[in-house]
This record gives structure tokens, sequence and C-alpha cells, in this order.
């Protein structure tokens, strides 16, 4: 391995469907040309009409996973996705701070956009308390940034507000992701006190299913290479849209994204 390849882990659920979750961060940091590591939550058995079984990982073995990755190859970036209990979350953070982890890209899943529960209700409040100010951005979608502030959002002057009123209480940057408004793709990043509006392209496609977990890892890997922030999240923007451009159209259900449409490109000039 090249050493100046820059590594990646993502914590998060399998999606045996290979659509959200685990596998489409390991598609996503491939894809950036980058070293994909993985410590896994839970199990899903869930494909693109919905999630039909959850197996949690119990806290130790979570913490084994962790405890191998960072004591031999260290994580330049790290994203965070499905966690669904209390006693995860508290492993997790635990062992983020113990091993100095940096670049900490947190996407707060709690519905899947099937329609499902991924995060348990005694797990709300260590995602509030414990897993959120861990992160150096989080990444919640509307009805996600809605149970964090309380407000209900439904216009991008509401995402404003909620944006505001969610990063009083963190250190970090919020980047509220508007693919639930209908119309309009745009999502705000709220840093450091500033607004930044990414406006988006809206794609007219059913297949959605596991961009927020696209879009987090591609935040993840932007860190890693030592962009800021800011253009981290417009980089990541731009892989999502294209990857969703693509026009993959896979299942019955919301289809996954296509992760080879730069290579497809690449491959033709
Ligand atoms: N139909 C669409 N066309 C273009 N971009 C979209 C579309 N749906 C979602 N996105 C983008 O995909 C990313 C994930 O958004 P969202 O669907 O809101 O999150 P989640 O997958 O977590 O529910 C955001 O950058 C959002 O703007
Ligand atoms: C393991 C896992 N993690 C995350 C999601 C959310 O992704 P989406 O909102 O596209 O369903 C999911 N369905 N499964």
């Amino acid at each position: 391995m090249d050493i100046k390849m820059k590594k990646v882990l993502t914590i998060a659920g399998s999606d045996c469907s290979g659509g959200a979750g685990i596998q489409a961060d390991i598609k996503t940091i491939t894809a950036h040309k980058m070293y994909a590591m993985s410590a896994i939550t839970a199990l899903t058995a869930q494909n693109t009409t919905g999630v039909y079984g959850v197996q949690e990982a119990s806290p130790e073995f979570v913490a084994q996973q962790l405890d191998c990755i960072f004591t031999d190859i260290f994580p330049d970036a790290v994203k965070i996705g499905m966690v669904s209990n209390a006693r995860i979350i508290e492993v997790i953070v635990e062992k983020l701070k113990k091993y100095n982890a940096r670049n900490i890209v947190v996407d707060p899943v709690m519905v899947s956009t099937s329609g499902c529960r991924l995060l348990n209700d005694d797990a709300m409040e260590a995602v509030i308390n414990k897993l959120i100010p861990a992160a150096d951005i989080i990444t919640p979608n509307i009805p996600e940034a809605e149970a964090l502030c309380g407000m209900k959002i439904d216009t991008t002057g509401g995402m404003e507000a909620a944006a505001e009123k969610i990063s009083e209480a963190l250190p970090g940057s919020v980047l509220i992701k508007g693919g639930h408004l209908s119309h309009t793709a745009d999502d705000l990043l709220y840093s450091k006190g500033k607004a930044i509006w990414f406006r988006g392209e809206r794609i007219n496609s059913p297949n959605t299913h596991g961009t927020g977990c696209t879009l987090s890892s591609a935040i993840a890997c932007n860190l890693a290479n030592g962009l800021t922030m800011e253009q981290s999240v417009k980089n990541a923007k731009a892989y999502v849209t294209g990857a969703l451009k693509a026009g993959l159209n896979l299942g019955q259900g919301s289809g996954p994204l296509d992760h080879c449409y730069r290579i497809n490109i690449e491959g033709k000039s």
C-alpha cells in the first residue's frame, strides 16, 4: 500500500443489499481512491423495499473492532452512521477520545428512507449528549434536524433557524440536508456562526437509497485530504449528485447510487 494513501474508517451498520450503511461508505471511500476500514455496529436485513431485521453487535465487540483499527492503521478521518443503542455510542465516544481520532463526521441516522427506526428510543439522549458533541460536523436530514431542535422545518428559512439552534450547543459544524424538502436539494452548512448554502440540482429519481451515508463518507474523505469544511461539503455534494445522476436503477423500491460513475467517466476519456 502507498503509505501516503489516506485511510478512512466508517463506524456504521451493514446493509446487506449494498445501498446504504457500511457498504455505501466503503464504495464511496474506494471511489475517492482511499483505504476503507469498517467497525460494524449492527447487521441489517434490508433491501430497496425496506428494513426487515436488525441484529446489533455487542458493545464489547464494537470496542474490540475499534481497538484493532486504531492500534494498527490509524484513520485520517472517521465517519459514524447507524448506532442504534446508548451503550455502543458510549463505547465509540470513549474510543474516539482515547485514540484522539480526528476529522469526525457524524450522520445521526434515526429512520431509514423506507421508514424503519434505526435508533432505539433510549439512544436519543446519548446521541445528543455524547455522540454529537464529539463530531467535527454532523449531517442530519430534515426529520433528524427536527428531532434535534424540536422545531418543524418546512422551508429553507426553517432550515436556517434549526441550524442556528442546533449549533448553539456544539463545538463543530452542522450540515442540514435538504433532500426531504420537495422541489429543491439544497443543503445548509452552519459553521463557526456562518451559514453557507450549497444549492443542488434536484434529480427526479426514486433511487435515493444511501444518499445520506454517501454524503457523510465523502465529506470524511475530503477532510482526510486536508480540505476545509466548506470545500469538503461542496465536493461531497457534487459526488452525490453525480452518483444519483448516473441513473442506476436496481431493485423494486428506492434503489442505490452508482459509485462507479467516475470510473466510467474516466474510462471513456
Ligand atoms: N432527488 C435528489 N436530487 C438531488 N440531490 C438529492 C436528492 N435527494 C437527496 N439529495 C441530496 O442527497 C444528500 C442526502 O440528503 P437527504 O436525502 O436529505 O438525506 P438522508 O439520505 O440522510 O435522508 C443531500 O446532499 C441532498 O441534497
Ligand atoms: C445500515 C443502514 N444505515 C443507514 C441507513 C439510512 O440510509 P437511507 O436513509 O438511505 O435508508 C440504512 N438504511 N441502513
